[in-house]
């Protein structure tokens, strides 16, 4: 795989300019699968080919994003949005400096937090410990987490019906390690926060502690991405919104306009 075409962005803006976070220019993503069929013909032969590991193994290309370009500002919480598969996952990682681009050109101002990514956090190890680790994944030091543990769990609420800080991850149910994950992020201000889908786990109390401090932390300066199937998530959320199809940007607007186009095109 070729190096991850992102780059730092050196900016110097004027006062009262806006300030760009995340430049995006004309990036293509294509994901090289291998060891896959071709394709063609029915599963059963699919299952046979398998079986008598005939053939050499095939590579397949997936052209997941193709040709985005955007800009983000300070201040600005975006919405990705788009059906199964159209590649809001994918950008989001390539943001990250996780993916490296086909072609195209990603520059960031400092290093964009994918959440989930970020904050390693370990199954075996209790949610108290994974607090500690996660926020020095993050950069803050071991007083800064002493500091913020009892806010970072009061907002994840697992400890709401017991205590489940001290109990090991695995015994998390998803939404619990979801909402855990998210806390230990957002107890940081990042300059550029994303999230993927992590509110939807959460239930409705915690989704909305999530989206007011979502709004808190575009107030800090910060860019947050939010990618989300709930609509009303993004509308509560975000200013902006893009809309990515096939892996191509379909509309980039207000995002009540883009929710509305969005919804016109899928009939919900
Ligand atoms: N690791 C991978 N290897 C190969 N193809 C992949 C990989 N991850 C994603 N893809 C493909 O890239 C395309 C975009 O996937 P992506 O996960 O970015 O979509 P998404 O919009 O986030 O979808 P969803 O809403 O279902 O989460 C899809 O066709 C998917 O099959």
């Amino acid at each position: 795989m070729a190096v991850a075409e992102q780059q730092t962005l050196v900016s110097t803006p004027a006062s009262g300019s806006r300030v760009p976070t995340v430049i995006v220019d004309d990036v293509h993503i294509v994901y090289t699968v291998y060891g896959a069929g071709t394709g063609r013909g029915t599963a059963t032969a699919a299952l046979y080919r398998l079986l008598s590991r005939k053939g050499s193994p095939n590579v397949r290309r997936v052209h997941a994003v193709r040709g985005v370009s955007f800009t983000a500002y300070r201040g600005e919480a975006i919405g990705i949005i788009g059906s199964n598969g159209s590649g809001k996952s994918t950008i989001l990682r390539a943001i990250a400096g996780l993916l490296p681009t086909e072609s195209g050109k990603i520059y960031t101002d400092g290093q964009p937090s994918l959440l989930g990514v970020n904050a390693a956090l370990m199954n075996d190890l209790t949610g108290a410990t994974n607090v500690l680790l996660g926020g020095l994944a993050m950069g803050m030091s071991q007083e800064e987490v002493r500091h913020r543990f009892k806010g970072i769990v009061d907002f994840s609420g697992i400890n709401e019906k017991g205590d489940f800080i001290s109990l090991p991850m695995r015994t998390y149910s998803s939404g619990m390690a979801a909402r855990l994950r998210f806390s230990i992020a957002a107890a940081k201000n990042h300059d550029v926060l994303m999230i993927d889908e992590a509110l939807a786990t959460g239930d409705r109390a915690f989704q909305r502690r999530s989206e007011e401090r979502i709004r808190e932390l575009r107030k800090e300066a910060g860019t947050v991405f939010l990618v989300s199937h709930n609509n009303n998530s993004i509308r509560d959320t975000c200013d902006r919104a893009i809309w990515l199809e096939k892996g191509e940007l379909l509309m980039d607007g207000p995002a009540d306009d883009v929710i509305k186009a969005y919804e016109a095109h899928s009939g919900k």
